[in-house]
C-alpha cells in the first residue's frame, strides 16, 4: 500500500510541449534540443514514467510537431499524445481533457528536463493531505525589484520574505483543475501556471519546497546549466 494509502498508479501527468520556444533562438522547439543522448523532452517525461504512481502520461503536442514519434518515448505503453493551442493553459486544457480516471493530475513543463525524483515523490505526498492541491516552488533568494511602467529602471524594491519562484510540477484535484482552467480561459484571464486558475477561483494551492536547480529552459544560456544539473543528477543517482 502507498504512502497516501493508494494501492495503484493513481495520478496522471499533463506534459504541455506544443511551444514553439522563441525565447531560446533555435531553429526547432527547444524541447527536441538535445543534453547528452537524450532531448529534453525526453529528459523530462523520464522521471514521470519511473514514478510508482503516474500511471499515463499525456504529451501535448503542437499542430505541426513531426519530431515527437521520432522519439523511442512516443511508443511508450503509458504515453499518449493530444494536439494543443497557442497558449501553454489552452494545450493544458487539452491534456485535462484526455484524462480519465484518476482523481489526481499534474502538470508538468516539458522544458524543465531537470526535476529530481525526490522533489516529485514530495509533492505527490500532499494527495494524502490536501484538498486542493499544491506546485513545487522555490522561496526567492534575490532582492527583487519592480521597474518603473516602461522603462528599465527601478520604481521600488519588493518584499522576498513570503515571495516564491512557481516551478512544475503542479498537482491538483482533476476536476477542480479542468474546472477553474476553463473558467478563467473563459473569462479571459491571463493564466501562465495552474495553480493561477485555482487562485482565480479563490483557492490556496500548497507551496512545496522545490530545489532551484529545476530550471525551465528558456533561454540559451540554460541549456549548459541543464546540462550541468542533469549531469548532477544522473552522477547521484548512478552513485
Ligand atoms: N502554446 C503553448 C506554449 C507553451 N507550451 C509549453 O509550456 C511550457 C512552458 O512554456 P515556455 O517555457 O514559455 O515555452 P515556449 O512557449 O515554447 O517558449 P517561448 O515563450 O520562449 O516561446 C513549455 O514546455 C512549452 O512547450 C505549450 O505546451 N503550449
Ligand atoms: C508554469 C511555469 O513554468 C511556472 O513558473 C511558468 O509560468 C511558465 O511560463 P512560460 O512563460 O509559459 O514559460
Amino acid at each position: 500500500m502507498m504512502s497516501n494509502g493508494a494501492s495503484s498508479p493513481d495520478i496522471i501527468a499533463v506534459v504541455p510541449a506544443a511551444g514553439i520556444g522563441s525565447r531560446m533562438q533555435s531553429s526547432f522547439p527547444k524541447q527536441f534540443l538535445t543534453i547528452g543522448q537524450q532531448t529534453i523532452l525526453e529528459h523530462t517525461l523520464a522521471p514521470l514514467l519511473n514514478h510508482v504512481r503516474i500511471r499515463k502520461v499525456i504529451v501535448v503536442l503542437g499542430a505541426d510537431d513531426d519530431k515527437f514519434t521520432g522519439l523511442a518515448v512516443s511508443r511508450h505503453p503509458r504515453v499518449i499524445t493530444v494536439t494543443g493551442g497557442g497558449q501553454r493553459a489552452e494545450s493544458v486544457m487539452a491534456g485535462l481533457q484526455a484524462a480519465r480516471g484518476v482523481h489526481w493530475v499534474l502538470v508538468h513543463d516539458a522544458a524543465r528536463p531537470c526535476l529530481h525524483p525526490d522533489d516529485l515523490t514530495r509533492l505527490l505526498a500532499i494527495t494524502a493531505t490536501s484538498k486542493v492541491g499544491g506546485i513545487l516552488a522555490a522561496p526567492v533568494r534575490d532582492t527583487m525589484k519592480r521597474a518603473e511602467w516602461g522603462r528599465d529602471a527601478v520604481a521600488h524594491s519588493v518584499e522576498r520574505e513570503g515571495l516564491w519562484h512557481a516551478l512544475t510540477p503542479q498537482l491538483f484535484p482533476l476536476e477542480l483543475l479542468r474546472q477553474c482552467l476553463d473558467r478563467a480561459l473563459r473569462e479571459g484571464v491571463t493564466i501562465t501556471d495552474e495553480a493561477s486558475a485555482l487562485e482565480y477561483c479563490g483557492y490556496h494551492p500548497e507551496l512545496v519546497v522545490g530545489r532551484s536547480d529545476n530550471i525551465k529552459v528558456t533561454r540559451p544560456e540554460d541549456l549548459a546549466l541543464a546540462a550541468f544539473f542533469l549531469t548532477q543528477l544522473h552522477n547521484k543517482e548512478n552513485a
